[in-house]
């Protein structure tokens, strides 16, 4: 494992990777310490050398060009002068950055999806773009994904992190999602088990009871037939399935007013966009000032709960505190068989007596060499509690929208719902017929789901990561600190690949022989690599069960009102407004 230099008085070469400087926008200490010109003169004691150069031209007018030991001069970024150069120097374009803002607000807007879309349109499969001031590489080019997301893996081991996230190596509280190196291994390697075929296979008979109660609350709007909004009934079944299986939580969707799902509802889902959240904007525009953002947020946060009574501030609270209050009663019940199986007990059995402190302080920012890192299977009380959040969010909003969507293209698309139903009423007529082997069977279904989550690859955004190292991805350099991030919508709709209907919903393209040849990282709905979405099989049983169950009992029916308008919301997922359908009774109901 690379560790950080100590000394002082070493000069940029000591640093540097393959010639070039190492940068690093997130290690300050780490910069500290890199940024000494070639007369070994300190640049900077406190900045990463992206951020440094830029402060560096804001406050000093510091020289254009920092001279490196090999005798080559290296511009660096600073985007307030020459931003697009910073790109065009590897030999890419991109959207103009704003002197100050960079590519915000349209980069991050609630519209992401389709200006990121546009610009690949505009400017290739590989672009660059800054979020404030920090460089962003956007890709849809399979080799680069194949290069960052899977082959140099050991220099991409990090997500890309906002700048007032906090460190994820030294953070107390810390989930697998924001983890990286060595805790990102050691989270991941413990979770692992609960996802796999045999555990999923116990958590059936809670999906079946949660999807069986939304069957029974959606009958009535059968009975009415009334167009509604199903996509906060799919909000609800998701929040239920994954409260029971990750908290252990009784149900209580029957009520509508399932306690969980009320807090997330309440805490999430508002649009990213820079007036909800101008302070995180602020700090990456202007990250060298990162301690300032963090208090301003902290005084701003405080004034919001104490003061304005902010429902989503005080739902987040209450969440988590509910949340390590449950935690912390089953480390008290530990020895007790109580024979609950849920997430949070497999992690309470995996916790150590000891708090991991050398471990978890251990500094993971820099390219390591992830198969041969030894990890012990423990966790603290923080990660436990930051786990069991983190399973909460991402199994919650993420299935609930993909199911809106097939709701809505099965509603547009009548002759895929006939074709559905058919095989529906062929293999699972009824209830009992819902098995994990049967809906293994169910090819058409497959292809369904496969198509819906083509058409609209909700968790795009959070395919992300961040270079650890100077490296190269095919053909492109890429600094230490780059953000890198995949416009998965252009993946999935590139026509190249998936032909001049590109932009239909058509299951059967997924059909073997019209599936063949295809390159399997022109499809990644999931992510691919090492940090692949942990949940895939989880949520797409609870999705094919959910299907097959509704459409035992009802239609879809498309109406005027039937229009899809989406948003890019807070946890980092494409949501729709609203799903208006009508549901019409089948007459083979059970
Ligand atoms: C249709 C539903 C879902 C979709 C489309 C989806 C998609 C994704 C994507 C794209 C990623 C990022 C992968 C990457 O960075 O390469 C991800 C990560 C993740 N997902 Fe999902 N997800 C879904 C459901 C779930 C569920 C139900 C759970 C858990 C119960 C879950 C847990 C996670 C976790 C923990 C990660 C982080 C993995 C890591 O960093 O190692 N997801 N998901």
């Amino acid at each position: 494992m690379e560790t950080r230099p100590t000394d002082n008085n070493r000069t940029s070469a000591d640093c540097s990777t393959n010639g070039r400087p190492s940068t690093d926008d997130n290690g300050a200490e780490h910069a500290a310490t890199c940024l000494i010109d070639a007369s070994g003169r300190r640049r900077s004691e406190i900045m990463g050398t992206q951020e440094a150069d830029r402060f560096g031209y804001l406050i000093k007018g510091w020289q254009r060009k920092m001279r490196m030991t090999n005798g080559a001069l290296e511009q660096r970024p600073r985007y307030l002068k020459d931003g697009k150069k910073y790109f065009e120097r590897r030999g890419l374009s991109g959207p103009k950055p704003h002197f100050i803002w960079g590519n915000f607000p349209k980069a991050l807007s609630g519209q992401m999806h389709v200006e990121m879309q546009r610009w690949t349109a505009e400017y290739g499969k590989n672009y660059g773009m800054f979020h404030g001031s920090k460089p962003v590489l956007v890709t849809s080019d399979l080799a680069v994904i194949n290069d960052v997301f899977q082959k140099q893996f050991n220099s991409f081991h990090s997500r890309y992190k906002h700048p007032l996230a906090p460190n994820p190596d030294t953070v107390k509280e810390m989930h697998m999602f924001g983890a990286r190196g060595l805790r990102w291994k050691r989270l991941r390697t413990i979770a692992n088990p609960t996802f796999s075929v045999a555990k999923i296979k116990e958590m059936m008979p809670i999906f079946t009871d949660s999807i069986n109660t939304l069957v029974g609350n959606l009958k009535r709007h059968a009975e009415s037939n009334k167009p509604f909004d199903i996509y906060p009934y799919y909000k609800y079944l998701t929040g239920d399935v994954i409260a029971r299986c990750a908290l252990g939580q009784e149900s209580s969707i029957q009520d509508e007013s399932n306690d969980w799902v009320r807090m997330f509802n309440e805490g999430l889902g508002t649009e990213f966009c820079f007036k909800n959240m101008p302070v995180a904007f602020l700090a990456w525009t202007f990250p060298e000032l990162k301690q300032f953002w963090r208090i301003v947020q902290q005084v701003k946060d405080a004034l919001r709960v104490y003061i304005f009574r902010n429902t989503r501030l005080n739902s987040i609270r209450e969440f988590l505190a509910k949340l390590r209050a449950d935690v912390e009663m089953r480390q008290l019940q530990k020895d007790e068989n109580h024979g609950k199986k849920d997430f949070i007990q497999l992690f309470v059995e995996a916790q150590t007596e000891e708090p991991l402190e050398k471990e978890v302080t251990e500094v993971t920012d820099g390219k390591l060499l992830m198969q041969q890192l030894k990890i012990s299977k423990k966790l603290t009380t923080g990660e436990i509690v930051q786990q069991c959040l983190l399973f909460m969010l991402a199994g919650y909003d993420t299935t609930a929208n993909s199911l809106s969507y097939i709701t809505y293209l099965l509603a547009k698309h009548q002759d895929v719902q006939d074709k559905l139903i058919s095989e529906i009423d062929a293999y699972c007529p009824d209830e009992a017929d819902v098995t994990y082997e049967t809906l293994h069977e169910m090819t058409y279904l497959n292809l369904v789901v496969k198509e819906g989550l083509r058409l609209f690859p909700l968790a795009a955004f959070v395919q992300s990561r961040q270079a650890v190292a100077d490296c190269e991805v095919g053909g492109i350099p890429v600094q230490k600190g780059t953000g890198i991030m995949i416009d998965v919508w252009s993946v999935h709709r590139n026509r190249e690949v998936w032909g001049a209907d590109a932009e239909d919903f058509r299951p059967e393209r997924f059909e073997s022989d019209e599936d063949e040849g295809r390159p399997s990282l022109a499809y990644i709905p999931f992510g691919v690599g090492p940090r692949m979405c942990i949940g895939m099989r989880f949520a797409l049983l609870e999705e094919k069960m959910a299907i097959v169950r509704l459409l035992q009992n009802f239609r879809f029916v498309a109406t005027d009102a039937t229009k899809l308008d989406m948003k890019l919301s807070d946890p980092g997922t494409v949501s729709p407004d609203e799903v208006i359908v009508r549901l019409e009774p089948r007459q083979r109901s059970n």
